[in-house]
């Protein structure tokens, strides 16, 4: 296996700034700046339609800014040479070839990054699938996707790590599982980005939280400071970003 990015060369960041996509003539991201740092999760929190997704696939190189910049490592992630080595990232479970068994479809991601089969069998071990190693991926449960989604981020050992909503549709035991996958990765000294709307979940997994709304930064700051007025995360929520929810229904 060929080595990766030199961890002591690379400084971990997650660096937004002033970045601005537009679909049309609304803005999906407007102005946003916000640093995400090594060594504890950061909840990405905000409304429907706020912005979250948009600036994770904008930070992963998908998604070319309209203008304004995403640096990962201090460079644009989409120069990256060694992309699994440096960020892992988990968007959509559900974006998995069903016919392919776990195996395959993380060796076949593994090759393309030249990282061998005995990392594909530690991740698949890591995240609880072992077993299931050999069995194709359309008989999974939604759970079993997750964990599958987690396993590929984790594929190149990457400093930086990206989830957009991990725990939707997840069981308690799910939950309490990503929970500790999150919380065992920062303390490991990762950069972990994580987006959820559930502010019971982030409260217990998150250290720091940015809030968004119609694509602007409303909060960067710790859930310490945040609640620190005795306010639940909740609360603190709701009052930052009441009048930013796209759309509610008639009382
Ligand atoms: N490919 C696209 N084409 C047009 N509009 C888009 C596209 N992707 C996102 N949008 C719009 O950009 C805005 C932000 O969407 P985004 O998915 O980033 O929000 P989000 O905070 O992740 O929302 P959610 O919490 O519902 O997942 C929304 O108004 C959405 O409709």
């Amino acid at each position: 296996m060929r080595r990766g990015p030199d961890r002591r060369t690379v400084n971990g960041m997650i660096e937004v700034r002033q970045l601005t996509k537009r679909y049309g003539a609304t803005p999906a991201v407007d102005g946003l700046t916000f640093t995400v740092r090594p060594g504890s999760v950061t909840g990405f929190l905000g409304p429907n339609g706020a912005g979250k997704s948009t600036t994770m696939r904008a930070v992963l190189g998908l998604d070319k800014p309209t203008s304004g910049e995403a640096r990962v490592n201090g460079r644009s992630f989409a120069d990256s040479t060694w992309p699994l080595h440096e960020v892992g990232a988990l968007l959509d479970a559900n974006a998995v070839h069903g016919g392919r068994t776990a195996f395959d479809h993380l060796y076949c991601l593994a090759r393309s990054n030249r990282i061998g089969r005995r990392r594909v069998t530690a991740v698949l071990d890591q995240v609880g699938l072992a077993e299931v190693a050999r069995k194709r991926v359309g008989t999974f449960s939604l759970g079993m996707k997750q964990r599958l989604g987690i396993a590929a981020a984790l594929l190149g050992d990457p400093g930086v790590l990206l989830f957009d909503e991990p725990v939707n549709g997840l069981d308690p035991d799910g939950i309490r599982w990503i929970r500790g996958a999150l919380r065992g990765l920062a303390a490991e000294g990762r950069t972990v980005l994580v987006s959820s709307h559930l502010m019971s979940e982030m409260a217990l997994t998150a250290d720091q939280v940015l809030i968004v709304g119609r694509g602007r930064l409303l909060a960067e700051t710790s859930i310490a400071e945040l609640t620190a007025q005795g306010e639940s995360l909740e609360d603190a929520y709701f009052a930052l970003t009441g009048s930013d929810v796209e759309y509610r229904a008639a009382r």
